[in-house]
């Protein structure tokens, strides 16, 4: 913005007719928007002219300017320093800061090795104590180099400027533009998301800041814990929730031709696939579903019929990763399908739900449905194991989302705390709220390292191992993950008070994920399902390892 005015120029636009103020240095014409303005224009006749930048922050936060700017900002203030353009840059090299000793705790050396080995990564992000991961925050970490940060920031600066400022207004349309979907593929992050490192064969996306042959599941991580920034469950499952679930059995175990076919346009981002095994009395109970395909007499097709429901991204999907029975009762008689909606007889109705609102939520129907042979995925009876090594990702993609929007509850709050007084005091300065944030922060950290270490089992390890050894660890740190969502996402409400109970405004994201919860907590897999799970499968692989007990 190039024009500039002393504090004299725009004191003299103080009318109701011609509304000037200033907001960190940058100055707002307001006369026509005063009538729009949702805090009413009173409230603005009454700074007409001057620095009102106290009171903008006491009630709105950041996204609010970056909607705004470009329609309201006629331009700054002389005084202010020249090139203000915002960046979340990648904070200073390296100026990490030395721990001292307080009330006489002992400050530990690094040993001349490790000192050698290991530096610190870089800051980056405003640094509110465990807002981001520790790596993010100047420590050190085994899991991440210089490509992650790279990523990192490239997702961020794409979050910030196309997705943060936009998303409450999505999930009120309950829908999130096709363009965003699109850039997406534009921008290679769909064909890194499926699990399987990066299938650079099926495309000629890239992504800008990692080559395809060092992409690893710390990338993919990335990728799903930046998007999770929005604070939306709608926004992600609407860009990732159907295909993250969808896409990895199709391409693990699709038929060749099949895959070659169909998998470009997905990863590019020009058609969208779900995965269809939930029934209206089939969930966490997958291998009661009743869907059924039958083999037509010439064995050239079979026929569906039956129902899904609670489908995400169902009513846009081209392509439906289907669960059928085509055997006898149990789950050794379920196979997966690739259903295509241009086959003919599949229909799809949204549904109304609690929360995540922007994913398109779908009941589906298939009636006589006549689907090539080829488009089994695996072999016939044998689906369950498909759908049993789909868990972890599945689980692990929920697992990365539930963390991050924990730590969006928790630094939404520490925002909040710093500004809001009661009773004379910030809200920060009051130890029950301290007491708060502390028994969010410990739950957050403990979860995100516990993932780490479980993405990097399962970047060693082959699928088979992983669905076995890590199966039992992956069910139990879903459900750790989706019952440290829900408590945050309780605290952060309690801390904006009322600002969290109705829609938008600065409690909008504490509002929309506190709905959310539920939508991660039953579907995956519930809690309950979980937890039981985790014992079971660690027993048994503890078994066959040689446990004494
Ligand atoms: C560039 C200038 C401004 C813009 C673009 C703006 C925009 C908005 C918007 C979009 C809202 C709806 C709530 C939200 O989404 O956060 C809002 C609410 C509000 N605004 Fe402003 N505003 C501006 C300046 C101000 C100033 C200077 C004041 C106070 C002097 C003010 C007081 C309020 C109040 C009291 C609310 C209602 C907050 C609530 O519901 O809790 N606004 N404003």
């Amino acid at each position: 913005m190039s024009q500039r005015f002393s504090a004299a120029d725009v004191a003299s636009h103080n009318k109701t007719d011609n509304l000037w103020l200033i907001v960190d240095e940058d100055v707002y014409d307001l006369t026509k928007f005063q009538d729009d303005h949702p805090g009413g224009k009173k409230i603005l006749q009454r700074v007409a002219g001057k620095d009102a930048s106290k009171q903008f922050w006491k009630y709105h936060n950041e996204s609010i300017l970056k909607k705004y700017k470009k329609q309201l900002q006629v331009g700054s203030l002389d005084s202010k320093a020249a090139d203000p353009t915002p960046a979340p840059a990648p904070a200073p090299k390296k100026d990490v800061v030395k721990p001292e000793a307080v009330s006489g705790a002992v400050v530990p050396q690094p040993s001349a090795a490790a000192a050698q080995a290991a530096e610190a990564m870089d800051a980056y992000g405003d640094l509110v104590p465990y807002a981001d991961p520790s790596w993010y925050q100047t420590y050190h970490s085994p899991y991440f180099n210089s490509s992650h940060e790279a990523l990192r920031d490239e997702v961020r600066q794409w979050v910030d400027a196309e997705i943060m400022p936009n998303v409450t207004e999505w999930e009120e349309a309950r829908k999130v533009p096709d363009t965003i979907y699109q850039q997406m593929g534009e921008r290679g992050y769909l064909a890194g998301l499926l699990g399987v490192h990066y299938p650079k064969h099926l495309t000629d996306r890239r992504v800008a800041s990692v080559p395809p042959e060092k992409w690893d599941l710390f990338h993919e991580m990335i990728v799903t814990d930046e998007l999770s920034r929005a604070g939306s469950g709608g926004l992600v499952w609407n860009l990732i929730g159907g295909y993250g679930i969808g896409g990895p059995p199709l391409i693990k175990f699709g038929q060749k031709e099949v895959v070659k076919r169909v998998l470009p346009d997905l990863l590019n981002g020009n058609k969208r696939i779900c995965l269809a095994i939930t029934e209206p009395d089939a969930g966490s109970d997958v291998a009661n579903l009743t869907c059924e395909a039958k083999l037509s007499e010439d064995g050239k097709h079979y026929i569906v019929n039956g129902e899904k429901k609670w489908i995400t991204n169902g009513i846009w999907c081209e392509y439906f990763t289907t669960a059928v029975r085509t055997g006898g009762p149990g789950a050794e008689g379920v196979s997966m399908l690739l259903i295509e909606r241009s086959l003919g007889g599949v229909s799809t109705r949204k549904m109304d739900c609690q929360g995540v609102w922007s994913s398109g939520t779908t009941y589906i129907t298939f009636e006589d449905v006549k689907v090539p042979v080829e488009n089994l995925i695996g072999k016939e009876n044998k689906g369950f194991k498909v759908i049993m090594t789909n868990f972890n990702h599945e689980r692990i993609g929920i697992i990365i989302q539930c963390l991050r929007f924990s730590r969006v509850c928790y630094e939404e709050s520490m925002k909040y705390a710093h500004k809001r007084k009661t009773f004379g005091k910030r809200l920060i300065d009051h130890p029950v709220i301290r007491l708060k944030l502390a028994h969010m922060a410990r739950q957050i950290e403990a979860s995100y390292n516990w993932m780490e270490n479980l993405i990097y089992q399962c970047e060693k390890m082959g699928d088979m191992e992983a669905m076995l050894k890590l199966g039992g660890a992956i069910a139990s740190l879903k459900a750790q993950s989706t019952v440290t969502f829900e408590f945050c996402a309780r605290e952060a409400s309690q801390i904006f008070g009322g600002l969290s109970y109705s829609r938008g405004g600065q409690g909008a994201k504490v509002e929309r994920l506190y709905r959310d919860v539920r939508a991660y907590a039953i579907p995956g897999g519930s809690e309950e399902i979980m937890l039981d799970l985790s014992i079971r499968q660690a027993l048994r692989v503890h078994k066959a390892l040689g446990m004494k007990l």
